[in-house]
């Protein structure tokens, strides 16, 4: 596994430095701990005696399959969700001082804890400077706003956080990974700078390319090197050895395993989080490509410049690049959930011009997507699992226009225990389900279909390593019966082990292929990272990016 990714090939990317886990740092005392925290949801125990001690100076990964209650136990630190029986039998020391508990969501921000829970506190209609500045404007004589200061502040904030943004620009308009990285921001204005904070981050690098999550990295070293304590909650064992300190684990609602990051193997990590052993994360493949069923054809969107692409019945064809490079647009440019300014799309044999393309005409031509932004394109927060999932295929559940309900209910179930969805009950809210879950059921409710063509947007960005494991499995099944899978990932290891061909995108055109011995994690590392000139960083044999995309193999 790689550790800290390419760290030199890296900062010279980003122009900074990459710093590691900071183990031989004097680290202070306990900025918090909590003791005997418990949370129920009805009957279920989410949480049943939870011990938890942050330092200050140390970055500590929270690890736990989907569902586990990582979320939840970060909301009880950040006053968000009140524990059971608070108060009698749940405790919480605050820089050494007993504060009370359920905690005042206000009292906890004062108080120096900064969260960015998964739903990324985003206001989309406001700009980026309200976004980072609500609640916290400093007014000078006269209850004056020194508007002039607040914008420079946050100009040179987004500049050093690498956002692409101006203050005054609406977040509705920035990319996902930008508004990811606002939310990040916000989080680290929230630190105090007189006595150690506690920054809690959820998921944070789950909407980021690795270039992204690299500036996140960065970011949480220098928070922890002023002398907080970071809380890490992720499903990614290498960000766990890249960037943290100490590792807890939750497990039957305790905490299942406590050490220090740099005794733990990864192994024995996945072990602690599932309470087994796993096998081989991926499936071994043997592909038997047949005829084109997706054929692209000089296609331009917003950022998107030129895009030829071909995918065969039981390939498994990926697409990444860095932040900005063009292919997080590219599956809604080909379902037709975007504006494409000209090129044509082919499912199955019937060609679509740009004017032609539409999601419903995407569906009966063959082809479905999963999106990566789950709560706001994938499903419907409000309406119960079996309705989000039943929805594509309701009318085989209808006789003589009546729904058969209780056929539909079985089939939701079955569907959802075979996608390890949990709780395994498809009445409850979509909302009500963990993240990772959340993906799990929306995963279920397009493959379902088994459609000619499924486009997967980060298919496994929030779920665990054994639900991982299940849907790497699931793709491969898909291709075998005859599918076309397109994974838009920027999960390298993931691309390299699954994909028969892994297209790059570099300035939103295609600059180069891989496949056969050529296709490495590496390799696809090295052409994201390809700088301006053309020359790779550290892969001096690659070829131009700027030239034609080669195809490696
Ligand atoms: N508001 C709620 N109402 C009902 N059940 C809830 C609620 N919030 C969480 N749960 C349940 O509590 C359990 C723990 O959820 P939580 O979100 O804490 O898990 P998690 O470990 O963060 O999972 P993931 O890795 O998928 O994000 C889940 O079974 C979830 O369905």
């Amino acid at each position: 596994m790689v550790r800290l990714r390419f760290p030199k090939l890296l900062s010279q990317a980003l122009g900074h430095e990459i710093m590691s886990p900071a183990n031989d740092m004097a680290v202070a005392d306990p900025v918090i701990s909590l003791r005997n925290i418990s949370k129920s949801f009805g009957p279920r125990k989410v949480l049943d005696g939870v011990n938890l001690t942050l330092s200050g100076g140390q970055v500590h990964a929270l690890l736990g399959q989907n569902g586990s209650g990582k979320s939840t136990l970060i909301k009880i630190l950040s006053g968000v969700y009140q524990p059971d029986d608070a108060g009698q039998h749940g405790r919480m020391l605050l820089r050494g001082e007993p504060v009370d508990l359920p905690l005042d969501p206000n009292f906890a921000a004062t108080a120096g804890i900064a969260a960015v829970h998964q739903d990324l506190p985003i206001i989309n209609s406001a700009s980026v400077l309200e976004n980072l500045m609500i609640g916290r404007f400093e007014t000078g004589r006269g209850w004056r706003i020194d508007w002039r200061r607040v914008r420079n502040d946050v100009a040179r904030a987004l500049g050093e956080f690498g956002i692409h943004a101006t203050p005054e620009q609406l977040a509705s308009d920035l990319p996902e990974a930008d508004r990811a990285m606002l939310a990040i921001l916000r989080g680290l204005k929230g630190l105090p700078s007189d006595r150690p904070g506690v920054l809690i981050l959820d998921e944070p690098t789950a909407h980021l390319p690795r270039d992204g999550v690299d500036r996140v990295f960065a970011a949480i070293r220098k928070v922890a090197s002023q002398g907080h304590a970071v809380v890490l909650v992720t499903h990614r064992l290498d960000e766990v050895f890249a960037v943290t300190d100490m590792v807890s684990v939750i497990r039957d609602g305790i905490i299942a395993h406590v050490a220090g990051t740099k005794s733990c193997t990864e192994r024995e990590l996945v072990k602690a989080i599932l309470g087994f052993e796993l096998d081989a994360l991926y499936p071994e493949r043997q592909t038997n490509a047949g005829e084109i069923v997706l054929n692209v054809e000089n296609l331009y969107g917003k950022r998107v410049q030129d895009l030829s692409l071909v995918a065969r019945r039981g390939e498994v064809v990926g697409v990444t690049g860095l932040i900005g490079a063009g292919q997080e647009e590219i599956p809604y440019l080909l379902y037709g959930a975007r504006k494409v300014s000209s090129g044509s799309v082919a499912v199955c044999g019937q060609a679509f011009s740009q004017a032609e393309l539409s999601p419903a005409k995407s569906i009966r031509a063959g082809m479905a997507l999963l999106p990566a932004d789950r709560r706001n394109a994938s499903g419907v927060g409000t309406a119960s699992v079996r309705e989000n999932v039943s929805l594509p295929i309701l009318a085989r559940f209808l006789k003589n226009g009546i729904l058969r309900e209780k056929s539909e209910r079985n089939h939701v179930r079955e569907l959802l225990g075979r996608f390890e969805v949990r709780p395994l009950d498809p009445e409850l809210p979509l909302s009500a389900l963990s993240g990772g879950n959340q993906q799990k059921a929306l995963l279920a409710k397009w493959f379902q279909m088994k459609p000619d063509v499924l486009l997967l947007h980060e298919p496994t960005h929030g779920v665990d390593v054994g639900s991982r494991r299940t849907i790497f499995r699931l793709i491969k099944d898909a291709a075998d019966q005859g599918a076309a899978i397109v994974l838009f990932s920027t999960e390298y290891a993931d691309l390299a082990n699954l994909c028969d061909r892994v297209v790059i995108m570099r300035h939103g055109r295609k600059s180069a292929e891989l496949s056969g011995a050529s296709l490495s994690e590496q390799r696809i590392v090295a052409l994201c990272m390809m700088d301006e000139q053309g020359s790779t960083l550290g892969q001096d044999e690659m070829s131009d990016a700027s030239a034609p995309a080669p195809v490696l193999n």
